[in-house]
């Protein structure tokens, strides 16, 4: 994700500032331009970086400063609130409430990803409680009311469409009225995606949202589609009273600055974000978390909540309950390999970690990372109950192992490397004693956090910044329960 070496530029700018023996106007310049080339480099408009550059220095007054201040926060600070500003249009965008018949209408320009984000945003209000529903008003695409039904069909939300009807005014209408008599609580409206060019495309969309009076028009950008993003979203708040963003594609090449213009354009905020194609892989979006992440300071609360959506509070105490028991086990293992791969991208996770940059993940690594695990799972699904609930290593014996390699059709040396990994994590888990170094409220002592640096393999501490840099980071835990870091964050793979 590039978004992520903005991040890592402007962390790293900040921190070459502050290795500055004195901190004065040069050294900010430098920084700010620092700043302000990895903001171009992003894709954000030049006018914005203008902008934002010369309100910082207007806003850091350095003689002023009182002797002793810490400048590198006042500076850092600036910049934070700066970015949070371009990100904050001032005004929130329209919450559905449930209850009521809340009409929410979709526009982009063709394979922005409207369609799938349609179902997205149904599934992820079907969770909170909603009663959603479908209407493809796209009669332009020959194929859209099919992946329309076929999304809708598999995340069991209603819908509404036809393969005849070629006035999307009236496809609208008519399902607006089916769901209002069904009790939909949110109705959301699907329109054709064209290209910019085609004064049909707003000629229709004005048409429908005056036919349907949306409570929310979202406006959904392809997050890579850089410069241009600030130009696409004039024109759609130009022709429809757009209320709010969703950034699509955030998973690839984006750039993200496209996320900073599209806000500019349509004083509208971004609510979600799409990093993937599919329906969990879209996150609610959050300007002070993002920009914290920009800035190297993390995102522990996002962090714990990631873990605790992938590892239910329940399974979490189940699964610290076993470590302390001194059972690592087979299986145990292939438990943690789910939940690492359903934690999507490693370097995302780093970027979340304060003091961190997705950076640390080295290029190439994270694929690697993925296909061992992979790799070690198939092997695992080939292995007996027996083999996954021993606790005795020596049960794998040659012929065994003759047996998984061959079910699963793979070779046996990839078999002893996964037993390998198993022993290593199992020697690791019994040195570190679960029990007592994670108390019932979840909060580590020195004491422990020592211990559990020296159970560490020395690669995975250095991987994370060092051992000053972790021991930093699970004190800024504070509070937080450390067990829910656990039960999401073992293996090392
Ligand atoms: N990687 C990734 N792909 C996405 C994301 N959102 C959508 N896509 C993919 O982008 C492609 C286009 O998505 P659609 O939902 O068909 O786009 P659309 O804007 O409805 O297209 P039209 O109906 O032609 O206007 C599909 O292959 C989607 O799977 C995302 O967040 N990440």
């Amino acid at each position: 994700m590039v978004l992520a070496e903005l991040g890592g530029s402007i962390s790293r700018a900040l921190a070459r500032m502050s290795s500055a023996t004195v901190v004065d106007e040069n050294v900010l310049r430098e920084c700010l331009n620092e700043i302000a080339r990895a903001l171009m480099q992003a894709d954000v408009r030049f006018k914005m970086v203008c902008d934002l550059q010369a309100n910082i220095k207007k806003s850091v007054n350095l003689e002023a400063l009182a002797a002793g201040t810490n400048k590198r926060r006042v500076i850092e600070t600036a910049v934070g609130k700066e970015l949070c500003k371009m990100l904050d249009p001032g005004k929130p965008a329209f919450v559905p409430k449930k209850g009521k018949p809340n009409v929410v209408m979709f526009v982009g320009l063709q394979g922005s990803g409207k369609t799938t984000t349609c179902t997205k945003y149904a599934h992820y209000h079907q969770r909170k409680g909603f009663k959603p529903s479908l209407v493809c008003a796209d009669t332009f695409r020959a194929g859209a009311f099919d992946q329309l039904k076929q999304n809708a069909t598999k995340a069991k939300i209603p819908f509404y469409g036809s393969y005849m009807e070629s006035d999307p005014v009236k496809i609208a209408v008519e399902g607006l009225e089916k769901f209002r008599q069904e009790k939909s609580d949110l109705i959301i409206i699907d329109t054709s995606g064209r290209h910019m060019q085609e004064a049909a495309l707003f000629e229709e969309m004005r048409q429908v949202a005056e036919a349907t009076k949306p409570d929310l028009v979202i406006f959904v950008m392809d997050g890579s589609i850089g410069q241009a993003a600030f130009d696409q979203a004039q024109a759609f708040k130009q022709s429809a009273s757009v209320g709010a963003v969703i950034i699509t594609k955030m998973d690839g090449h984006a750039k993200g600055g496209g996320a900073l213009s599209a806000v500019a354009a349509t004083k509208s905020p971004v609510i979600f974000i799409g990093t993937g194609e599919h329906i969990d892989e879209f996150d609610v979006f959050n300007v002070e978390p993002f920009v914290g992440r920009l800035l190297g300071r993390g995102d522990l609360p996002g962090l714990l909540d990631k873990m605790e959506s992938i590892v239910p509070a329940d399974q979490q105490s189940e699964l610290v309950a076993k470590l302390a028991e001194g059972a690592f086990t087979l299986r145990l293992m292939s438990e943690q390999f789910q939940n690492l791969l359903k934690m999507g991208p490693m370097g995302q996770i780093f970027s979340m970690l304060p003091g961190f940059s997705s950076e640390l993940m080295p290029k190439g690594q994270e694929k690697q990372s993925k296909e061992k695990i992979k790799r070690y799972m198939t092997i695992m699904d080939s292995m007996t109950a027996a083999e996954l609930d021993s606790k005795n290593p020596k049960l794998m014996t040659e012929s065994r192992i003759l047996r998984v390699a061959r079910g699963s059709g793979r070779q046996v040396k990839d078999v002893t490397d996964m037993l390998e990994e198993y022993k290593r994590l199992a020697k690791m888990w019994s040195k570190l004693n679960v029990s007592k170094l994670i108390p019932p409220n979840g909060k580590m002592s020195d004491q422990a956090i020592q211990k559990m640096l020296k159970a560490m393999p020395p690669q995975v501490v250095q991987q994370m910044g060092g051992k000053s840099a972790f021991e930093a980071l699970v004190k800024q835990m504070g509070g937080k329960d450390m067990s829910k870091m656990l039960a999401g964050m073992k293996g090392g793979a």
